[in-house]
Order: C-alpha cells, then structure tokens, then sequence
C-alpha cells in the first residue's frame, strides 16, 4: 500500500520572539478545539530549553479546557522535579502554577528512578502506553501537539546530531548519559513519536540560531535532527521563528493565520 508523502512544512516568520506567543496561544486553543470535539481529551508535549516562556499566552484564557489536558514531557532532565534544569519545574514557573490544570494530568519523570536510567525511560514509556496504547490501539502514540525547539548546534528534543539514538525506530522514549548540552542525563522521545504526531511546531528564535534554521529548511538533505522531524501523513509539520532567525532561510514564508 502506498503512503502519502509527508505534507511541506509551514514556516511562519513573527518580527520578534515577543509576537509568537499570542499567535502560539490561538494555535495551541485551536487544536485543543479540534482535539477536544473528536475524543475528549487534548494530548499534548512539551519541550524545555526556551520553549515554556512561550506558552504564557494561555495564562488567564478562559477558553483552555485544562482538566482535557494531558501534558507529556518531549525530553526531561534525569534530575528531581524542583531541580533548577528540570524541563517541568520551568514549565510549571511559567505556566502551571498559573493555570487551574489537574497534577495528574502533567506526567512527570518517576524521580525514585533517577539513578538508572533504562528504568526511568521504561517507566516513561509505560505512561504513554497507558494514554495511548490502551485508547487508541495504535503502534505509535499520535499526539495532538508536540512543541519542540532547536538549539543552535541543531539538536531538538534530546536529538543530537550524529549520536545513535537517531536511529532509534522501535521505542517510544530512549535515555542517554552523554547529552552534549548538560546535563548529560536525559530521556527523550524518539522520531517515531515525534512523527507520528497530528501536528508538530518548532519555536525557534533569536539571531544565534540563523545559520543552523537555514540549514534545517533549506538544506534538508543533510540530515541534521530537525530535518528529520517529517510527521507522516496527515500530520503537520510548523515552524514558529522570529525574523532574526529566519534571517538567512530561502524556504518558503506563510502568514499566520487561524
Ligand atoms: O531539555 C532540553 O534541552 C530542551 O527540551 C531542548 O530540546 C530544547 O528544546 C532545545 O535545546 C532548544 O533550547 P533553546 O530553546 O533554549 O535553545
């Protein structure tokens, strides 16, 4: 059976990161929406590094169903919850301890786990089983949302450019010890799941990461870890910048619009 190839990503270009986070908050609402109408629920992951400061337009708006959400972690930090490098705690200083979400809706690490981290991943996984394994009976996880970033040297979620788990095709969530941006130890989603998502957006700004975006976009035959996020038909695939690193990308720019 032939699949449909992947669908082109959208790339949006905001004057600065400031301007993203309404137009981020409108788009997130709107798959809640959709999300929401067909199954009850609204799946969603989150990445750290930049990316919670961007969420701050959902605080306060009356139109997010939070008890629907069910909030995954795209890669976390193998350290406890109020960590200073934990992704969660800075989701939760940005976002959380704002909004009138249910704790057992955000999925966290299992902190007993901490020091090994083959159980910490297994443990993970087996939360996403639960979601979604048991619900929608399919191989893969399809998130309504994933958010990633991107880091200058490329790499996005746990993802590094060159390192094994690139080529990570059977499980849901992998571990690594040797993360090149500190700290070492991680869980990360693997491409399967990042790819299998009905909608994926990268959040990507500053002048810092110019060159690495335009090489993702322009340049995808390289294979860097960006590059290789390709949601599988139907899913969608945005790109939210700022014109700063958008500076030196050819590929193809689309107003925002809901
Ligand atoms: O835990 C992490 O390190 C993040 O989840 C990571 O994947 C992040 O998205 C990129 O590193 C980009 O980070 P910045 O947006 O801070 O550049």
């Amino acid at each position: 059976m032939s699949r449909q190839p992947p669908n082109a990503a959208i790339l949006v270009s905001f004057p600065n990161a400031d301007a993203i986070v309404d137009p981020l908050a409108s788009f997130i609402l709107k798959a809640q929406k959709e999300a929401v109408e067909k199954k009850g629920r609204f799946t969603i992951a989150l990445s750290g590094g930049s990316l919670p400061k961007m969420l701050t337009g959902l605080v306060g708006n009356p139109a997010v169903k939070w008890d629907k959400w069910q909030v995954f972690y795209v890669d976390e930090r193998a350290v406890p919850l109020d960590h200073a490098d934990s992704n969660h705690l800075s989701c939760t200083n940005y976002l959380f301890s704002k909004v009138p979400i249910p704790q057992d809706n955000i999925h966290t690490l299992d902190t007993t786990l901490l020091n090994d981290l083959e159980e910490l991943s297994d443990a993970y996984e087996k939360l996403l089983i639960r979601e979604f394994a048991q619900k929608d009976a399919a191989r893969f996880p399809v998130f309504d949302l994933i958010l990633l970033g991107m880091g200058p040297d490329g790499h996005t979620a746990s993802l590094f450019h060159g390192h094994e788990l690139l080529a990570e095709e059977d499980r849901w969530i992998a571990c690594l010890e040797d993360s090149p941006k500190p700290p070492p130890k991680r869980i990360t989603f693997t491409y399967p799941v990042i790819n299998h998502a009905a909608r994926v957006v990268f959040v990507v700004t500053g002048k810092e990461k110019a060159e690495m975006l335009s090489q993702v976009l322009d340049n995808p035959e390289a294979g860097l870890p960006p590059s290789r996020v390709k949601p599988v038909f139907p899913g969608q695939l945005y790109w939210f910048v700022d014109d700063a690193a958008a500076a030196a990308v050819q590929y193809a720019r689309t107003p925002f619009k809901i």
